[in-house]
């Protein structure tokens, strides 16, 4: 039996994973599950799944679940704040964390959970994006591995030898797939119209909020260049995105032998997840099976620079001292938060992405200090970058759209 933390269990994959875990009921138990501000949803979950421990971000929510709870004679205890992220994922009990918190604000309980020597079950990308290679080192120093996610690396872990020290010498380079999100055909001057609802509406995968956005810009697929970076050792020119509107092949590897091998299934990260919580085995998960006859064809095509002019920025921060990736991030996360909140133009997230990349000062940030300092500054930056861009620091009180 493996005893599994949830940390962002109220989200799109923390609700998958436990939708894995349900049907496996003899092989995991759920020692913590964490959320930020939804009560309801982890009452729900906690009736459920009866975990040791809740974690919620305020005591005064915590304490009123914990009531909750109690009315219920439901056993589990509800603990509040960074803190407490970090205790249950790095808890002696614990084998498995899945790392499902939006944000760079994922990071310090993926580092205590790599620390502690667990099976990092890694979502939340930005914790790579911030500090890969700190939490490598963390995993190094804790004694336990990282079994990504997200579909792309999933995919591509799966594609590669299981002998990590072929990597270098077997592969020419690895192929990220990408759909093109819901404005791959839009033409590239109504892009700075589209609302936050067409920004959500991904074809092919449903997903938090501001992954969506993520997609729509293609700053997912940054981040995920980089996060390939680190995960798989791989230089920038040895990482390639290439659009696949139907995601079905979920990336690729090329071998220096002509061959090309990919892994392929639905676009449901309930595969992915399965694969992770039962690695080095397979178990079902769940998601529906691939019909390719049904899919009928699958298209590739190379990402328009002008419709996605953000890919780029994932080559352009990695080509810079190490924080310029946690500053492209904090930007990211700003924008993409004032972006849903209407306060920006959609086209506004790269204006500020591009313009705090380019004037980052981060030569020397590699401790978590220097980096959380530079996370902090860039965050004031990119909002003082909204307030110029929102309709009153333009001068007018008219509404975005
Ligand atoms: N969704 C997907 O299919 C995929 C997601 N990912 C990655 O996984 C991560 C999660 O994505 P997704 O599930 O879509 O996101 P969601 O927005 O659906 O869920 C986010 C989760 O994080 C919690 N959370 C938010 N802020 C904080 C905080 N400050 N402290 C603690 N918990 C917090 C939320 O709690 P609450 O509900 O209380 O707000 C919620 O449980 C992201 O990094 C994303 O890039 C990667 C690949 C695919
Ligand atoms: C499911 C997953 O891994 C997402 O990151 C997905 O890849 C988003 O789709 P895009 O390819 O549109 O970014
Ligand atoms: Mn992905």
């Amino acid at each position: 039996m493996k005893t599994v933390t949830i940390l962002g269990s109220t989200g799109s994959i923390g609700t998958n994973t436990l939708a894995v875990l349900a049907l496996h009921p003899e092989q995991f138990r759920v020692f913590a599950l964490a959320a930020h501000s939804n009560a309801d949803k982890l009452f729900a979950q906690c009736l459920e799944f009866r975990p040791n421990y809740a974690v919620l971000g305020s005591a005064q929510a915590a304490s009123s679940l914990q009531q909750r709870l109690r009315a219920e004679h439901c056993p589990t205890e509800v603990l509040s704040g960074p803190r407490a992220l970090d205790d249950v994922a790095a808890a002696p009990e614990v084998d498995l964390v899945m790392a499902a918190i939006v944000g760079a604000a994922g990071l310090s309980a993926s580092l205590a959970a790599a620390r502690a020597g667990k099976r990092l079950l890694l979502a939340n990308k930005e914790s790579l994006v911030v500090a890969g290679d700190l939490l490598l080192q963390a995993l190094a120093q804790g004694g336990g591995d990282l079994i990504p996610i997200d579909s792309e690396h999933s995919a591509i872990q799966q594609s590669l030898p299981d002998d990590r020290s072929r990597w270098q010498a077997d592969v020419r380079n690895i192929v990220l797939t990408a759909s093109g999100g819901p404005f791959r055909q839009r033409a590239a001057h109504t892009l700075q119209a589209v609302t936050p609802t067409e920004a959500c509406a991904h074809p092919n995968w449903s997903m938090g909020a501001k992954i969506s956005v993520d997609s729509a810009t293609m700053m997912n697929k940054a981040l995920e260049v980089i996060e390939a970076h680190y995960l798989f050792g791989m230089r920038p020119e040895q990482i390639e995105v290439l659009i696949h509107p139907q995601s079905i092949v979920h990336s690729m590897v090329n071998y220096h032998d002509g061959s090309v091998i990919a892994q392929l299934g639905q676009p449901d990260m309930r595969t992915p997840i399965a694969y992770g919580l039962s690695y080095p085995a397979r178990m079902a998960s769940g998601a529906p099976w691939l019909d390719l006859a049904r899919v009928g064809r699958l298209d590739f095509e190379q990402p328009d620079p002008q419709r996605f002019p953000g890919l780029a920025l994932a080559f352009e921060a990695l080509r810079m001292p190490v924080g310029a990736c946690a500053v492209l991030n904090a930007a990211n996360e700003v924008a993409v938060d004032a972006f849903l909140h209407q306060r920006i133009r959609f086209t506004d997230i790269h204006r500020i992405n591009a313009d705090l990349l380019a004037s980052a000062q981060c030569a020397g940030c590699d401790s978590l200090e220097a980096l959380a300092e530079l996370d902090v500054h860039t965050r004031l930056q990119a909002q003082q970058r909204v307030a110029q861009l929102s309709p009153s620091g333009r001068g007018g009180a008219a509404q975005l759209a």
